[in-house]
């Protein structure tokens, strides 16, 4: 059996992880834990694996933590940046064992629709990201819009394309925040959960992207997947599409 923590057990995440990881035959709850509670309580004689979902502000810490107490980590929290991750890589080097794996997004339909728009992002002129979310979430533009932007960018840039052409002369925060060079626009409806579109363009034409999590449970089966591969890999892994063989 697989026995797996949960950091930020109350929350929205947290709460739908504890749930999957009870109805999973191969895996048993260990510890739940929240703001306030004391994570040195983790250790190897009571966890493989720690799932956290937590927030932006906090991940970081929670995740050297975790690694100094040599267990592995799955995160979901969003808010990570090229520095952080950076810290996470040195944090490592003195604990060769264990593994950290961080997912801008675990739903299967938003990483496939990530990758088919880096496939396509070479032949289309402009491109650009509007995420659409549930009002509570605290951080704007999503983590998946950040990764996605970045992904399309790089296929962008490798592919040798100018920038995105873009006239305009006036903007007060309307065309969004610049990501490598994509525009990525946010939306916060009650009602909604967590939806992405890609939208790319060329004169006379368009292709449209999207990706819809109408449930938390649809983040689940990739949760469960990263805890199965959890320790096979040590070191920094971000991206469930590295788990996925596409
Ligand atoms: N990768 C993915 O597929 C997904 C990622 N996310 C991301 O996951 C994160 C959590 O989202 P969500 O569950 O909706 O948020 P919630 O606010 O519902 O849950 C966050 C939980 O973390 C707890 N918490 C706050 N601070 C700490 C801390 N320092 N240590 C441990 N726990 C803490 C909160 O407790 P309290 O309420 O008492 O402060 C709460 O229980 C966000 O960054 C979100 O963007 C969300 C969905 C999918
Ligand atoms: O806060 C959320 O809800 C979500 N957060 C992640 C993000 O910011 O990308 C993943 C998903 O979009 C849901």
């Amino acid at each position: 059996m697989i026995r797996v923590s949960v950091v930020g057990a109350q929350g929205r995440m947290g709460s739908h992880v504890v749930a999957a990881v009870n109805s999973a035959s191969d895996m048993e709850l260990a510890l739940t834990l929240d703001a306030g509670d004391d994570l040195n309580q983790v250790s190897r004689e009571n966890t493989d694996v720690v799932v956290e979902f937590s927030v932006p502000s906090a991940s970081l810490d929670n995740v050297l933590a975790l690694i100094r107490h040599d267990v592995n980590v799955v995160v979901g929290t969003t808010g990570w940046n090229e520095e952080k991750l950076e810290t996470v890589r040195q944090a490592l080097t003195s604990h060769p064992d264990v593994s950290v794996f961080i997912a801008p997004n675990f739903a299967l339909s938003t990483v496939l629709a990530e990758h088919f728009a880096a496939q396509a992002a070479r032949y289309f002129e402009s491109a650009e990201i509007i995420e659409m979310h549930h009002p509570d979430k605290v951080d704007a533009p999503s983590g998946t819009a950040i990764h996605t932007a970045q992904k399309l960018a790089t296929a962008r840039r490798a592919a040798g394309m100018p920038a995105i052409p873009d006239n305009t002369q006036t903007d007060a925060g309307s065309r969004g925040q610049v990501v490598e060079g994509i525009h990525v626009h946010a939306v916060r409806l009650r009602g909604l959960n967590a939806h992405e579109e890609i939208l790319m363009g060329n004169a006379g034409e368009q292709l449209i992207i999207r990706a819809d999590s109408f449930d938390r449970t649809s983040f689940m089966p990739g949760v469960l997947l990263a805890i199965r591969h959890a320790g096979k890999t040590p070191g920094l892994t971000v991206g469930l599409d590295t788990y996925m063989d596409l």
